[in-house]
């Protein structure tokens, strides 16, 4: 199984053996567009269970990558390399991740045209991600028109979140005929770290309530109540919510009106400054955490008002969740930021004994790459750090998919 994580500046993508669910490669084409584009491929040999098993050398090509028909291309060639290419028989399907499916796709779906058109229908409301998941699906057909793709669906997850938390308090019918809604973005993470968190308390998904915080660049909570997702932080697009890397996350909607009539800045203006100039890179002009806290430790203020905002939105989250799902049995932390700083997380959870919220200073500085607790001993609510994998999730649910077909 082949899975393609299209960004809209990178390609991610695994070669995965679904005997065990071993890797049998990895690679990223990073800065895509850019003069200074990158392709790393490792060739791994398998280790189950999404495991790496020990790794082939790495072969890095520093070489401009203009769009996203090159570097699938590129991406091909190395698998081609390895005897893995695109039109090999033992390359069951491919499985992609798509950002948005509407309220349509609620579970993986076998790609034709008539899929394509409503995932470009759906374009204006994932403006950064979509178009990139389009690529890379057209390009991969175009390579190998017999072999199936399928597409997974950030959203699916969240079509479970009952009405009252998925409608605006706007307008019925104007929300109706324009599909204004919540739905919600990284499903296949928060579905796969809410479980993965139940495993680690050696329980069954059904019995259990979790939060899940996905921070990476761009950053979402979710309230998983017994298995099913019953509230999340993105919305109509994946705009609303955490404070992000480049993304305001939460604002008041005025602001825009504000900025349109005051600022005089056009719709498109506004969209750009608050998608792609806000967030962490806004409030102290970096968006890597590791950067901010660098600059925190050296005593830089705006470095510290960045983090501190950040923090402030993540702690109103918890408690607004904690209140959604009334009993919590643990929070988990994932994706770049949430499996990696434990600044954040201390921070997160910091004064939160009173709701049984406690992280324990010397788990939480541990660095391991595997789903562990950071909670003192006798915690009343875990707080977990549980690696998340989208691409072991996608390649589940697309294998899962067409070994029927
Ligand atoms: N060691 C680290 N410490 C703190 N933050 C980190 C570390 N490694 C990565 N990050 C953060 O994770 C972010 C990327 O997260 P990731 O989940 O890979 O993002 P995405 O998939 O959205 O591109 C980086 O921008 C950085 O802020
Ligand atoms: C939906 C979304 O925000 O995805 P990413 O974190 O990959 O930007
Ligand atoms: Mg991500």
């Amino acid at each position: 199984m082949l899975v393609l994580n299209s960004g809209s500046s990178s390609v991610k993508y695994q070669l995965l053996d679904m005997a065990d669910g071993a890797r049998l490669a990895t690679g990223l084409v990073e800065r895509i567009g850019e003069r200074t584009s990158r392709l790393t491929h490792t060739p791994l040999n398998g280790g189950g269970d999404g495991g790496s098993g020990s790794g082939g050398e790495t072969r890095t090509h520093d070489a401009p990558v203009p769009d996203h028909d090159a570097a699938l291309k590129a991406a091909a060639d190395e698998l081609a390399a390895d005897g893995m290419g695109l039109d090999s028989p033992e390359l069951a399907a491919m499985g992609h991740r798509v950002v948005h499916g509407g309220r349509r796709f609620t579970e993986p779906t076998l790609i034709d045209d008539d899929v394509l058109k409503e995932i470009e229908r759906l374009v204006p409301v994932a403006p950064l991600h979509n178009p990139a998941n389009l690529r890379g699906i057209r390009t991969a057909l175009a390579l190998n028109p017999r072999l199936p793709q399928v597409a997974v669906f950030d959203t699916a997850f969240h079509t479970t979140i009952p009405e009252y938390a998925a409608r605006y308090a706007i307008d019925v019918r104007t929300a109706d005929e324009h599909r204004v809604r919540r739905y919600g973005f990284h499903g296949t993470s928060h579905a796969y770290v809410s479980r993965r968190t139940a495993e680690l308390l050696g329980r069954d998904p059904s019995e259990v309530n979790v939060i899940v915080l996905h921070l990476g660049n761009g950053a979402s909570a979710s309230a998983v109540r017994g298995g099913v997702c019953v509230e999340t932080s993105m919305g109509l697009t994946p705009l609303e919510g955490l404070v992000m890397g480049t993304r305001s996350g939460d604002t008041d909607p005025a602001v825009i009106f504000h900025l349109a009539r005051v600022a005089g800045m056009s719709v498109d203006e506004i969209d750009t400054l608050l998608n792609k100039k806000s967030g962490l890179v806004g409030l102290c002009g970096d968006n890597d955490m590791r950067e901010i806290r660098r600059r925190v430790d050296a005593g830089d203020e705006t470095a510290s008002l960045a983090f501190d905002i950040y923090v402030h939105r993540l702690r109103k989250y918890i408690g607004a969740y904690y209140a959604v799902l009334g009993r919590v049995d643990a929070v988990a932390f994932t994706a770049g930021v949430g499996e990696n700083s434990a600044p954040v997380r201390e921070a997160a959870t910091a004064g939160l004994e009173g709701l049984g919220l406690a992280v324990d200073p010397a788990r939480n500085e541990e660095r391991a790459a595997v789903p562990r607790l950071v909670s003192p001993e006798d915690a009343r609510v875990a707080v977990a750090v549980v690696p998340t994998d989208e691409e072991l999730e996608i390649a589940r649910q697309t294998y899962a998919l067409v070994k029927h077909v």
